[in-house]
């Protein structure tokens, strides 16, 4: 399928798109006088100073500039948004949750449930994970997000997204990127949504090295989407919702600020469909690591130790010989939170929805459920389709920490998943 024109094709290339003709500057960032009397803006997603290959920034030319705003004070609504965690010490338990339940008459922000955390957003390191229960499009007021860039992965209804930098819809199967500190107003075209937002508070994500696997495969670059220039003019009172170091603030402004008429740069917003991910696998025997799922990942300063990886589990051919297929029983240092966004996980035969949650902290052990692991040691092994599923992992150096809303709303009786594994006989 081509590429929607709306879009530009390409994983952090640089780009140039203007929604009035002549509003970008040339050959220029900051002329004496931009085009029409625009307000130029550097906004950076990387230090001045980062490598070139990692310095990340756009140019944006807008009606006003955003340093006009009046002071900003807390926020009182979205009472599950970013409470904190849970300060009294964590027992080592597996927990999974069963989709959490919305509440009626709320936008995205209000709608905004946080699960798991990791790190203080101040450390410029760590991963939150909160799920969205939608039914109003955001009107009149917009979100920006200083803490991370946002991993928006719908489960339920599409969303559009409509950012300082275009406008993006996507639907379930797809997911979308908001850079850190770009405003956008969500609208459901469906009238509701579920799903999930990561919240990535160190280093961009970016695509995976790919190693003796070659130049393609996996996640390819040329299926990132980066919306065109898009801007609305309203001259009309506009709420700001911020989080900003672990709270959430406003502040109130007399127009819309997704008045961007031009921009270039590379950081910028972006969509990817998930069925467009090119699934590498087994052909001879054993279960691989799940790092060859990687679609994105976010370094942490210790090589090859992931801030986070975002992992998906897609439709895929089963055909190992001789192998127990299913995830393997397994302790990881790395801390692994799952989602799931439609059908069944192979290492799961029960109890992990569509919408639901499930953390397997620091070194828990944890693996095939016990009807999953009857029927994969008995099954007879020839090819095999899953199809019709995909989960997702959250997997962070940082082992997680619920809120006091996820511990107090686990499933009660998740351990019994792994009861009475027959013991083994020797000989
Ligand atoms: O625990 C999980 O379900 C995620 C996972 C999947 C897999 O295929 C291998 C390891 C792993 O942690
Ligand atoms: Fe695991």
């Amino acid at each position: 399928m081509p590429t929607d024109s709306n879009y530009t094709p390409g994983f952090g290339n640089h780009v140039a798109t203007e929604a009035v003709p002549g509003a970008l500057p040339i050959g220029r960032n900051s002329p004496q006088k931009p085009p029409f009397g625009l307000y130029a803006e550097q906004l950076s997603g990387t230090a001045f100073t980062a490598p070139r290959h990692e310095n990340r920034r756009s140019w944006l030319y807008r009606l006003r500039p955003s340093a006009e705003h009046p002071p900003f004070t807390r926020y009182e609504g979205a009472a599950r948004f970013a409470p904190g965690t849970v300060k009294e010490p964590l027992a080592p338990n597996r927990l999974r949750w069963d989709p959490v339940a919305g509440d009626s008459g709320v936008d995205l922000v209000d709608g905004m449930t946080t699960m798991l955390a990791n790190r203080d957003p101040a450390d410029l390191e760590g991963v939150a994970l909160h799920v969205y229960a939608a039914d109003r499009d955001m009107e009149n007021r917009v979100f920006v997000d200083a803490d991370g860039e946002l991993l928006f992965v719908p489960q339920e209804g599409r969303l559009a997204l409509l950012t300082e930098l275009g406008r993006i819809d996507i639907a379930p199967g797809q997911v979308a990127l908001v850079p850190r500190g770009v405003r956008f107003r969500a609208v459901l075209p469906d009238g509701s949504a579920r799903g999930y937002a990561l919240e990535n508070h160190g280093a961009m994500f970016r695509l995976p090295d790919l190693g003796p696997i070659g130049a393609n495969g996996l996640a390819n670059p040329r299926d990132f989407e980066t919306p065109n220039a898009w801007f609305e003019d309203r001259d009309e009172r506009c709420e700001v919702i911020q989080k900003y170091l672990g709270s959430l603030w406003r502040t109130e402004l007399h127009h819309s600020p997704l008045d961007v008429a031009a921009w270039h740069g590379n950081l910028a917003p972006w969509r990817y469909d998930l069925t467009h991910f090119n699934t590498i696998n087994t052909v001879s025997f054993d279960h691989p690591d799940p790092s060859i799922f990687t679609v994105l990942t976010s370094p942490s300063d210790v090589p090859g130790r992931a801030n986070a990886d975002f992992v998906i589990f897609p439709p895929r051919w089963m055909v190992a010989e001789d192998t127990f297929r299913p995830p393997w029983f397994h302790r990881n240092i790395m801390s692994e939170a799952m989602g799931l966004i439609t059908g069944a996980y192979d290492a799961k035969a029960e109890g992990f929805r569509p919408g639901g949650l499930s953390l397997h902290n620091l070194l828990s052990g944890h693996g095939p459920d016990k009807a999953t692991w009857d029927a994969a040691s008995n099954a007879n092994l020839k090819p095999h389709k899953i199809g019709g599923t995909m989960a997702f992992m959250l997997e962070s150096c940082w082992p997680y920490r619920p809120t006091s809303f996820a511990l107090e709303h686990a499933q009660p009786d998740y351990d019994a998943c792994w009861a009475d594994f027959p013991k083994a006989t020797l000989p």
